[in-house]
């Protein structure tokens, strides 16, 4: 990359009137202007403002060609080895503009810095015999805001014609590049694009232009007999600018006031852009205007610029020559950055990779040769050579042919192997869901969905709302046993309480009788009595060791039973969803494949090959097919433990049973036993006054015999007493007894 400042030069028109206010110093480069104020208003003043300004030369009383090498040579000649270039010339309506880009009249010796640049690319080319160039020209003209083709032979080309800007680079979108093979040939578009050009006359010159004008040379080159395949391109931009006026001071109306508007509009964006430039501020705004969005480049990218500030020295136009000269000012303080623009010519690296080709071919025959292989071929199989692969492959595949048969000897072979490989696996497994799905359709026919869980079959779980996976276990166990909750009406109907746990046999004649008397008694009275068994139940558990024991193993086992059917239940969501997610991806891929299908008639191998997505699918498919498989196993091994577990707490809850029972006829025995004739008291109130334990029933005299081991109720029972004691020592007043018993209350304590 090349960074340079854009180079600026001066060019005072001649005049035969002495240049007052204007003084060119001796360095060749610097002037002096000194221009009164306000003398466009034609007011004397004496104030005057005087400047100095430098710049890269001025340029007066000089001749075009010295003005060609001066000013355009240098980039010209940097355009031919590859960078871009613009000259534009600037200035005052009829300071010389025209006359310094394109010339005057065509006279040869007035010829201006166009025609000059044509002929010093074509002279370049010629002397550089090392290299093919390449040239077109094109010349765009900006009349207003409207982009014209100067070399189209079509009037509306203008309205294909588009600004762009690619990777960086600003383009005139659809203008016509003619190739120009000579000096001559260039020139003559050239001539063609500037009779096209809009002109017109003025107060300041009688062929003004009135439009912007580029005309731009582009040029391709490649190093003959270079290995590499790149192409620089390069073009030369060559701009005469429409010029600047003060129209109140040329006193221009009509439709040249409205050209010399736009014209200074234009300008004005310019200016703008160059002085944000100068500025080094981050947004530039070029697209305002075709103008600006044109000379991008060339004011700040990738370009060598090069400005020619054309001005009047006479004394009624130093206003307009200060102007110019502070626009030049800034325009010389702005830099671009030119790099060689290359490219890959396509032309030649096909032509590079033929002829590699070509040489490979050459160099693996004469491997095969020396090395006794004899003629491999190496281009692309034939159709009668593939179709042979292919019955080769099958052969193969049907166990009818070693693997030998198959020719392994190119990577084409190969990879023609593999192609045809997956052709088979293809149409092998289309015909592999073919039979599963009708052997599926065929065993749902027969056995319904309850069977194993085969692709698109159902878990037993499933069925049965996958809660009925744990058996006949009771569905919310609780830690505890029934041991006797009978039906309202229910009463034992075996004296031996086979079918009642709280009236097992005991072959105890009285209790027999007490038995089938309690037959006669109505169910309400027995469920009073289930009930206090329970009671003595929870007392069984609580503080009789082997109650305790009993009970602490039931509710082990009915913990191991809750985590297990908590563990089916988990292990039945998993599956169920697995089937779920199946049958989706089954309804996908079906979708899918029946797609694939449609779209290619008529059904061909090809359309049987799957794509990246249908193949990842039916993979998916297959691995959730395992998991739903492997998950139903598991329910099932879990199922069996849960059977196990189901069956020891039952055996378990079986013992609390009995071992309560024969604890609890054991404690009746006993009390019995120790009060005899007590078991029929008619009424607790009899006995009021007696002993409190006197008309308990035995079931509480049991009660009172264990509560006597534990030492909370031992307390209880020994202040229970006491009272009992103060009552029958009179501590009661007896009215108050019988006022309670008037009311039909009982003792809280019986
Ligand atoms: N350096 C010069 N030597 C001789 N004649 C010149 C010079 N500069 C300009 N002229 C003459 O001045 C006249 C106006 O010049 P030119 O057309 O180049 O001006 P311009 O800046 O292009 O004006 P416009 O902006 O109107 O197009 C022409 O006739 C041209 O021959």
């Amino acid at each position: 990359m090349v960074k340079s400042a854009v180079k600026v030069f001066v060019r005072f028109r001649p005049s035969g009137i002495p240049p007052d206010g204007v003084e060119v110093l001796p360095d060749g480069k610097s002037v002096i202007v000194e221009v009164r104020k306000k003398e466009s208003s034609g007011v004397v003043n004496n104030n005057r403002e005087r400047l100095s300004f430098k710049f890269d030369g001025i340029i007066q009383n000089t001749s075009q060609e010295a003005v060609f090498t001066e000013c355009a040579e240098d980039v010209v000649s940097r355009v031919l080895n590859g960078y871009n270039g613009t000259i534009f010339a600037y200035g005052q309506t009829g300071s010389g503009k025209t006359y310094t880009m394109v010339g005057e009249n065509m006279i040869f010796h007035l010829r201006g810095i166009i025609p000059r640049s044509l002929h010093y690319v074509f002279r370049e080319i010629d002397l550089r015999t090392d290299r093919e160039v390449i040239v077109r020209v094109s010349y765009l003209e900006i009349y207003g805001e409207v982009l014209c083709d100067l070399l189209s032979d079509d009037p509306a080309s203008g309205e294909n014609l588009a600004i762009v800007e690619q990777a960086g680079v600003t383009k005139v979108k659809g203008l016509t590049k003619r190739i120009a093979r000579s000096e001559e040939e260039a020139l003559t578009y050239f001539f063609e694009g500037e009779a096209n050009r809009s002109v017109g006359p003025h107060i300041l010159n009688e062929t003004s232009s009135r439009s912007h004008c580029i005309f731009t040379i582009h040029l391709e080159c490649k190093l003959n007999d270079h290995p590499s395949e790149k192409v620089t391109v390069s073009k030369l931009n060559l701009v005469d600018l429409a010029g600047s006026e003060r129209v109140k001071k040329t006193m221009t109306s009509g439709d040249m006031l409205k050209e010399a508007m736009t014209i200074n509009k234009s300008l004005t964006f310019l200016e703008q852009a160059v002085n944000a430039l100068s500025k080094g501020h981050s947004h530039v705004s070029f697209r305002q205007t075709k103008l600006t969005a044109v000379l991008k480049d060339a004011l700040g990218g990738n370009c060598r610029t090069v400005m020619i500030a054309c001005a009047w020295t006479e004394t009624p136009y130093l206003e307009e020559t200060m102007t110019t000269l502070k626009f030049a000012q800034r325009v010389r303080a702005l830099t671009t950055y030119a790099v060689v623009n290359e490219k890959s010519d396509p032309a030649t690296m096909i032509r590079r990779y033929e002829r590699q080709i070509a040489d490979l071919k050459q160099e693996l025959a004469m491997r095969d040769t020396l090395t006794g292989r004899g003629r491999i071929p190496y281009d692309d199989p034939t159709d009668v050579e593939r179709h042979e692969l292919g019955n080769k492959i099958r052969a193969y595949l049907n166990g009818e042919a070693n693997v030998d048969i198959v020719p392994i000897e190119t990577l084409k072979q190969i990879k023609e192997c593999f192609r045809q490989f997956r052709e088979a696996h293809v149409l092998l497994l289309a015909d592999l869901k073919k039979e599963v799905a009708e052997r599926r359709a065929s065993v749902t026919e027969t056995e319904g969905l309850s069977g194993s869980p085969t692709e698109g079959g159902q878990a037993a779980g499933e069925e049965s709302g996958g809660e009925s996976l744990v058996g006949e276990v009771d569905p919310d166990p609780k830690l505890g046993i029934d041991v006797g909750q009978a039906p309202a009406n229910a009463r034992p109907s075996q004296p031996d309480g086979s079918a009642d746990p709280l009236h097992p046999s005991s072959g105890d004649d009285n209790q027999t009788s007490a038995a089938e008397n309690k037959d006669d008694r109505d169910s309400a009275a027995w469920e009073t009595e289930t009930a206090r068994k329970n009671v003595f139940l929870t007392q069984y558990k609580k503080h009789v060791p082997d109650g305790k024991t009993l009970d602490e193993t039931l509710k082990n086992c009915l913990v191991k039973l809750r985590e297990k059917r908590h563990a089916i239940k988990e292990i039945i969501n998993s599956v169920n969803q697995s089937k779920r997610s199946i049958d989706e991806l089954r309804e996908s891929l079906d979708a899918k494949r029946e797609e694939r299908l449609n779209n290619r008639t008529p059904r061909t191998v090809e359309a049987e090959m799957i794509d990246e997505e249908e193949f990842e699918m039916a993979k998916k498919l297959k691995a959730l097919k395992v998991s739903y498989r492997q998950g139903f196993n598991v329910i099932k091994t879990l199922r069996a433990e849960l059977q196990t577990l189901a069956e020891e707490a039952a055996e378990c809850r079986n013992n609390l049973v009995v071992g309560f029972n024969t604890w609890y006829e054991a404690q009746r025995s006993a009390v019995k036993s120790e009060q005899p004739g007590q078991e029929d008291a008619s009424s607790p109130e009899d006995n009021i006054h007696g002993d409190p334990s006197s008309n308990l029933l035995p079931e509480q005299l049991v009660l009172q015999r264990m509560n006597h081991d534990d030492p909370e109720m031992a307390v209880f029972e020994a202040a229970k007493k006491l009272m009992s004691r103060n009552m029958r020592r009179g501590g009661l007043s007896s009215s108050y007894q019988n006022e309670k018993m008037r009311f039909g209350a009982r003792t809280r304590y019986h």
